[in-house]
């Protein structure tokens, strides 16, 4: 099995070793479309703690758990926040309902009538002692510290003008999640991620239960210890004209004891209309994120370009 690549960000973030990162992002993003990110900076006590807290929250009766749920949300659309149970989501339409749990999360910010955003009904630190908390603290971390330096090498790479970034980022969307896995049949559909990027958090488990879709095959990627994945998602996948690549991807989680992972879904500024280069793609960002979400969870067709994966 080819190992993942590696991609440092203190070398991205640093003036004489950014070039040849950048070089190794590039061929990395065309080839495989996922990665490890390492030397992020990241404290990964902050992680551990997040890890534990989420347990704690999903170990709470259902019917506590049930008060976060969607229509509980003042954000639209409501399934773009808040608690999911088992089998809430179907991210590929031939694998069925998920047996996973989620709980979605955005930042904390005023909506303005537009769509994904508005903060969300949390736990407070009575009823789930650290978990909002500890979620809101690291989606600063991964706002502040991350999204910005590789936000900037993915616009270079793709050829944008020096001022896109900041154009388009300005207020970045972000659909945070913390997902649970049950042990032995825990499971996502085998679908594409529809944003920019995804960053990936999951827990140091020997069952590796992420899979890739790489050279034609499934390929399981291990955790690396000390980093984040990151997979390209379609809107990256397009602004390139398909040079590069948005990787399917499922979990089988067939561990004997839970899962959490902790994904960061990161989309540009909600009221973008973005083009490639070339002028030969281009989109609304509120309007691909909406249609997603009518595949998700009103037509069941699936997540990303999920319908296209046999
Ligand atoms: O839990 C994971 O490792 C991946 C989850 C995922 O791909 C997703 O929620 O889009
Ligand atoms: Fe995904």
């Amino acid at each position: 099995m080819d190992a993942f690549p590696k991609i440092s960000l203190q070398k991205l973030s640093s003036s004489e070793m950014r070039l040849d990162e950048l070089d190794i992002l590039y061929s990395t993003c065309q080839n495989y479309g996922f990665f490890y990110l390492i030397d992020h900076g990241l404290s990964e006590k902050k992680i551990k703690d997040t890890i534990k807290a989420s347990y704690d929250f999903f170990n709470l009766p259902k019917l506590v758990k049930e008060r976060y749920n969607h229509s509980s949300q003042g954000v639209f659309p409501a399934t773009s926040r808040g608690y999911t149970p088992l089998y809430g989501e179907i991210l590929h339409p031939g694998e069925g309902n998920d047996p996973k749990e989620i709980f979605d999360v955005g930042i904390e910010n005023d909506s303005s009538g537009r769509p994904f955003l508005g903060p969300t009904n949390l736990p407070d630190n009575e009823v789930a002692p650290n978990f909002s908390r500890f979620l809101l603290s690291l989606q600063s971390d991964i706002m502040d510290d991350v999204v910005p330096v590789l936000g900037k090498a993915f616009a270079e790479i793709l050829g944008m003008d020096s001022d896109w970034f900041k154009r388009h980022f300005n207020s970045p969307t972000l659909l945070q999640r913390v997902i649970r896995y049950p042990p032995n049949n825990g499971a996502a559909g085998k679908h594409t991620d529809n944003g920019f990027f995804t960053l990936l958090l999951q827990e140091d488990l020997p069952s590796c239960s992420l899979k890739v879709w790489f050279k034609d095959h499934w390929v399981s990627v291990p955790s690396l210890p000390g980093s984040l994945i990151v997979n390209l998602g379609d809107m990256l996948q397009e602004l390139s004209d398909d040079r590069f690549m948005s990787t399917p991807h499922q979990v089988e989680h067939n561990g004997g004891t839970d899962r959490i992972s902790l994904p960061f879904f990161i989309y540009p500024d909600i009221d973008s209309r973005l083009s490639s280069p070339s002028g030969k793609r281009s989109f609304e960002v509120a309007e691909v994120m909406l249609s997603n979400f009518l595949s998700i969870w009103e037509t069941n067709d699936g997540a990303g370009r999920a319908i296209e994966l046999q």
